[in-house]
Parts: structure tokens; sequence; C-alpha cells
């Protein structure tokens, strides 16, 4: 048997669209076990219980791409801490605990960054699989589909708030709200805060972020999908936070702030005035990625 615990991931980080993720200590854990024959799920729901289940998907991408043919698959689903569609990188857990299990299973041909290559094929952008796998900051870049990327350790705390609302927003419905094109305005706004966001991580230099964080290609659109969006961004700024951004494709939204206990608090207070059925949780960075326990 192995079991891989893979954490939670924040993608985008205000500008860095599909190219910039950072990895947290929340962990979904899963099991693998090669038997005698067949399928086997073991602690998912029932919709998750088939061929189509995102972890056995990234199980036969790593067989069909070594040519191993295992007699049967057990996954087990051992915890899942990472909510689901909410920004907080639940699918590349999936991906990632699935290619990391079938490299196991299949006698470890495939070193870390070939199971990279296969985890961004199957997610399609590589901000959420690459920290997820990798940990710590990471930038990175496709050309030709395969990944190029550079890793932070991100070792100066800073204190992560992700707020999460009661209702799921999937990858797909949120990349469907997006424009095709961008002006140049909007690109050189990204483009220079992404670079100020990557630097100002790898210096410690958090008083950037307020500037660094914010973003004109895909927050704009995916907030009118969110109920109460502009209420909690601007509810965190009067909270001192020092940037407050879309985590992944959301709807969590992510502040981050030097306050410890008192802007999780004045958070708290203000959702339940306001009737809002959110989650405050506090995240702190992992700089070590999936790990085979
Ligand atoms: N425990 C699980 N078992 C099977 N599939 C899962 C599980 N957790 C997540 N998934 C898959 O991941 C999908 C959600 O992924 P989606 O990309 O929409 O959101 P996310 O990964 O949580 O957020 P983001 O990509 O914005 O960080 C689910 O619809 C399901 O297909
Ligand atoms: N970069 C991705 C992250 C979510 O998977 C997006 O924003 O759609």
């Amino acid at each position: 048997m192995v079991r891989v615990s893979v954490p939670a991931t924040s993608a985008n980080l205000g500008p860095g669209f599909d190219s910039i993720g950072l990895c947290f200590d929340l962990f979904n854990v899963f099991e693998f076990d090669e038997i005698d024959e067949g399928l086997c799920f073991e602690g998912f729901k029932e919709e998750f219980c088939n061929e189509n289940n995102l972890i056995y998907v990234s199980m036969k991408a790593l067989f069909n791409k070594i040519k191993f043919k295992p007699k049967g698959v057990k996954i087990k689903l051992v915890e899942q801490n990472i909510p689901i569609a909410r920004g907080l990188g639940s699918s590349s857990s999936c991906i990632v605990a699935g290619v990391i299990g079938a490299n196991a299973i299949s006698g470890y041909q495939l070193s870390k960054d070939e199971i990279l290559d296969i985890a961004v094929e199957i997610e399609g952008h590589p901000d959420n699989v690459a920290p997820a796998l990798l940990g710590g900051l990471i930038v990175a870049a496709l050309d030709d589909n395969k990944p190029y990327y550079s890793k932070i350790e991100v070792n100066k705390v800073v204190n992560f708030y992700a707020l999460i609302p009661d209702f799921m927003l999937s990858t797909e419905e949120a990349r469907k709200v997006l424009p095709k094109e961008i002006s140049l305005k909007d690109g050189v706004y990204n483009v220079s805060r992404a670079a100020l966001l990557v630097a100002a991580f790898a210096q410690g230099k958090y008083e950037l972020l307020k500037i660094a964080c914010s973003d004109k290609f895909h927050q704009p659109y995916r907030g009118k999908l969110i109920e109460n969006y502009d209420d909690v961004m601007n509810e965190c700024n009067k909270n001192k936070a020092l940037s407050v951004y879309l985590s992944g494709a959301g709807p969590t939204i992510m502040a981050i702030s030097e306050e410890k206990e008192f802007f999780k608090e004045k958070m708290r207070t203000w959702l339940v005035q306001n009737k809002m059925n959110w989650d405050i949780i506090e995240l702190k960075i992992n700089n070590q990625g999936a790990i085979i326990k």
C-alpha cells in the first residue's frame, strides 16, 4: 500500500493567471494498492466511484505513458480536507495523487519533473499542480505544453486567511466568463504586477503585495459570479489586509494580513452579522509539496 498526501494550493495570486501558485499546509490523503483485478474505491462519494474519477484518470495517464498494466487498482480517500471546487486546488490534489500513486505502484520509473509533465497535461495549466507537487511559490510557463518552472521557498512568515463560501464554482464554469482578448493596457498592468509579486515573495517585501496582487485578467469577470464578492473584498481591505485576491478560479477569497487573530475574528464577526455562511481558515505556506508517507 502507498499513502500519498497532497497539499492545497492557491493559484494566480491576483495577476499571475495560469502561471503563479502557492502551496499550503492543508492536505488530502489517499492510499493506493495494486489488487488482483478490477477497480475499487473506498471513502469516496458515490458520484466519484467510477472510471471518470480524476485520480484514476490521472493514474491511467502515467500507466499508459510507461506501458504498465496493473492487474487491478484500489484507491482509498483517507482524508479530504481541501474543499471541492472552491479555488484551493482540490482537482490538482487528485491529479498529483493519482500520478504519484501510479508511479509508486509501477516501481518508481518516472522523476518528479516527468510526473509534473503528466499532471500539467491533464490539468491544462501548471499553477495548481506544480505547487501541489513541489511546494513553495511556483512560477511556471508552458512552452509547447511543457512546463518550465522556478520554485521560491517562502520562509518569512505572513498570515493567509481563506474566506470560503458555502457554494462551489467549478474552474470550467469560471473560465467560460473570461474575455478572449485583453488590451495592451491591462496586459502591462498584470505583467508588471506579476513580476512585482514574485520579487516581493523572493525578498520578503510583503508591503508590496497591496499593489502586486491586483489583477485585470480574471477577477473583474469572475467576481460577478460570486455573491457578496465586492463586500467581502472591501471588508478585508477595511480591516487592513495587506492584500486580497481571488484564490484560483474562486469562489474563495484570500486575504493576506500582518494581523493575526484580530483580522480573523473581525472578519468572522462581520460574516455572522451579515448572515453569510462563509468559513474562514488560516493557512500556512508549505515548502515541501506532495509526500509519500
Ligand atoms: N475527492 C475527490 N474525488 C474525486 N474527484 C474530486 C475530488 N475532489 C475534487 N475532485 C474533482 O475536482 C473537481 C473540482 O475541481 P475544480 O478545478 O473545479 O476546482 P478546484 O480544483 O477545487 O479549484 P481551483 O482549480 O480553482 O483551485 C471536481 O468536480 C471533481 O471532478
Ligand atoms: N489558473 C487557473 C486556476 C484554477 O485551476 C484558473 O484561474 O482558471
